[in-house]
């Protein structure tokens, strides 16, 4: 059954980390690379080129270092073993950032001119709404930048609102912003995550869908298998391995039918053990059986051509289905199965018809116009048989229209 499954906590934690790591790595770096590259070219003029390429140049060593670790988490997947450490190295490495920020920004503030001072706070400020879109997978991720970048000038701002004079009206503004700026990431944040765990759940329930569509697959063969099998227990003989009584009806129909359609013929020889009761009660019933199979295996041998079948019809008697046999030739397939029995010489001293086992056939052919059951072409063949037996045994005896015109 499927049933919804709740990705796992650790999961779902190890995925944001993934996600975070795949998105933020490159933005990031982007991101704060134009920042330096843009610091650089407005404080050039107003301080000493030696401390800012200095600044530029950690800056650039602490970014690197954060790519770094976040290109080693990815590759050696460490977000799945060790999810809280990479993540707190992640949170570690916002914070530093944001604080480099904060700190340029009130060094600045008493080197360089307000209206630059100014435009520096905005290209913190963007850079902060730019890294809402790729860094709130992991909530604390920007919120650790947050307020490492822009509380500690809000409050700087504050504390200083008389040296400059828009100080307590920046102050205000960025407690404001940081406030806005949680709510939003808070928000931003729910809905990824949902995403994630949505899109996990849809991949869970197509790949139990996949097992369950598998496994219905696996027990359809196993009912084809175990049908088959059944069919064919059905239709075998268990002790010569030949088709039995539903074989010969079924393929006596199908015979009848193509000889009608055809104008061919079709005939049919049942044997029959001689003194087979005798035999038993002499030798004993595994030696009957014994004699059933090697009458089996001389009907196969005797049975020449493709569409004949051979089956046990019951007891010690055996039909042979000859499809398009004449008269004669079915006549001569009988008389050769007559002489192999007995060449197989197989001892029968409680016999009345001679000191080896015979059998006696009844053959019928016939060439079928109108109806005709294969119930029909049995009983003529049994009544034949009735003459062979009657007429003394180990012999073939002919029904229906078609007399062979062979010598016996
Ligand atoms: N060993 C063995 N005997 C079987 C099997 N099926 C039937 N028989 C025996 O075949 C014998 C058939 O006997 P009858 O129908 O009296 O015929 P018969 O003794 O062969 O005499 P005729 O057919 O008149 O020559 C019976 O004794 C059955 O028990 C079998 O599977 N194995």
């Amino acid at each position: 059954m499927i049933y919804q499954r709740r990705i796992p906590r650790e999961e779902l934690f190890s995925s944001q980390l993934e996600l975070l790591m795949q998105n933020g790595q490159l933005a990031t770096v982007t991101a704060h690379l134009i920042g330096v590259a843009a610091t650089i070219a407005m404080f050039w003029p107003f301080l000493d080129i030696t401390v800012i390429l200095l600044w530029a140049a950690a800056f650039l060593i602490l970014l690197l270092l954060r790519s770094l670790q976040m290109s080693n988490a990815l590759v050696s997947r460490s977000y799945l073993t060790n999810a809280r450490g990479v993540y707190l190295r992640l949170i570690a490495g916002a914070a530093a950032t944001g604080a480099i920020w904060a700190g340029v920004y009130i060094f600045a503030a008493h080197h360089v001119p307000i209206t630059m001072q100014y435009t520096f706070l905005l290209l913190i400020l963007m850079i902060t709404a730019i890294s809402v879109g790729f860094s709130v997978i992991i909530r604390e991720y920007f919120i650790a930048y947050l307020f490492a970048a822009i509380w500690p000038i809000a409050w700087w701002s504050l504390a200083h609102y008389w040296e400059q004079p828009y100080n307590l009206l920046i102050g205000l503004g960025l407690l404001a912003f940081c406030a806005v700026l949680v709510v939003v990431c808070d928000r931003l944040y729910r809905s990824f995550r949902n995403m994630i765990v949505l899109n996990w759940e849809r991949e869970t329930m197509s790949q139990e869908l996949a097992d369950i569509t598998n496994s219905l697959r696996d027990r359809n063969r196993q009912l084809r298998d175990a049908r088959r099998q059944l069919t064919d227990l059905a239709n075998i003989d268990e002790l010569t391995g030949l088709g039995n009584r539903r074989v010969v009806n079924r393929a006596l129909k199908e015979e009848i039918n193509r000889a009608r359609r055809s104008g061919g013929f079709v005939s049919l020889i049942l044997l029959d053990v001689d003194f087979f009761k005798n035999y038993n009660d002499t030798y004993g019933h595994p030696a009957g059986d014994l004699v059933l199979q090697k009458l089996a295996d001389l009907m196969q041998q005797a049975s020449s051509r493709a569409g004949e079948v051979v089956a046990r019809y019951g007891g010690e008697e055996f039909v042979l289905i000859l499809p398009g046999a004449e008269p004669d030739s079915a006549l001569r397939t009988a008389n050769r199965l007559k002489d192999m029995v007995e060449d197989e010489k197989i001892p029968h001293e409680s016999s009345g018809a001679a000191d080896v086992i015979t059998v006696s056939q009844g053959l019928v052919t016939v060439q079928p116009e109108g109806e005709l059951l294969p119930a029909e072409l049995i009983s003529r063949a049994d009544q034949a048989l009735y003459k062979a037996k009657k007429a003394g045994r180990n012999r073939i005896a002919v029904a229906g229209r078609y007399e062979p015109s062979l010598n016996l």
